[in-house]
């Protein structure tokens, strides 16, 4: 099982790179955190919000592998403690299938693809930054998987 991270934004500083790398490097084989980029609209077109996230979505459809288990980041999901992050990716890796977890731009993600997750994740209550969930999901899916293992990374 793969963790296959598609996130709306590229060449981001590099504080969020080292800082994506040092937690996906930590994880082990069996559990890889992968990140796929997908490029933004730009934001001069004189777009819509509505239009920027659909074509945005396109992208992403484009990108996602058929038979991953689609998971959505959003600020207006359900919330979640780590323990049960840790609980979703012992369930992710008895299912077999990859897991596309999906980050949206600036202006989110469209609603149709939305509609498609078969999970949805808040990892606050609060409006994240996109460079700082990707950042923020990778260490608590590291923090989950030490959960699950037993290792003192994480201390109840
Ligand atoms: C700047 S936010 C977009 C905010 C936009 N108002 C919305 O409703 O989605 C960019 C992306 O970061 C993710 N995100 C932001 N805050 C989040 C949170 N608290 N929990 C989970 N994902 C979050 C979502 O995937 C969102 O599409």
């Amino acid at each position: 099982m793969k963790l296959l991270v598609y996130a709306v934004g590229t060449r981001m500083p590099a504080w969020v790179q080292t800082a994506w790398q040092d937690f996906a490097k930590r994880m082990p084989r069996d559990c890889a955190l992968e990140l796929h980029e997908i490029r933004p609209e730009p934001r001069t077109s004189g777009k819509t919000a509505q239009q920027l996230m659909h074509a945005e979505a396109q992208r992403i459809e484009a990108a996602l592998p058929a038979q991953a288990w689609r998971v959505i980041l959003d600020e207006h999901g359900r919330d979640l403690t780590t323990r049960d992050l840790a609980n979703h990716l012992e369930t992710w890796r008895g299912g077999g299938s990859d897991i596309a977890l999906i980050i949206g731009g600036p202006d989110g993600l469209d609603p149709a693809l939305k509609q498609t997750a078969r999970q949805t994740l808040r990892l606050s209550s609060l409006t994240l930054p996109h460079p700082m969930v990707r950042i923020l999901l990778a260490e608590q899916l590291y923090r989950a998987w030490t959960i699950l293992t037993g290792h003192p990374y994480h201390r109840d």
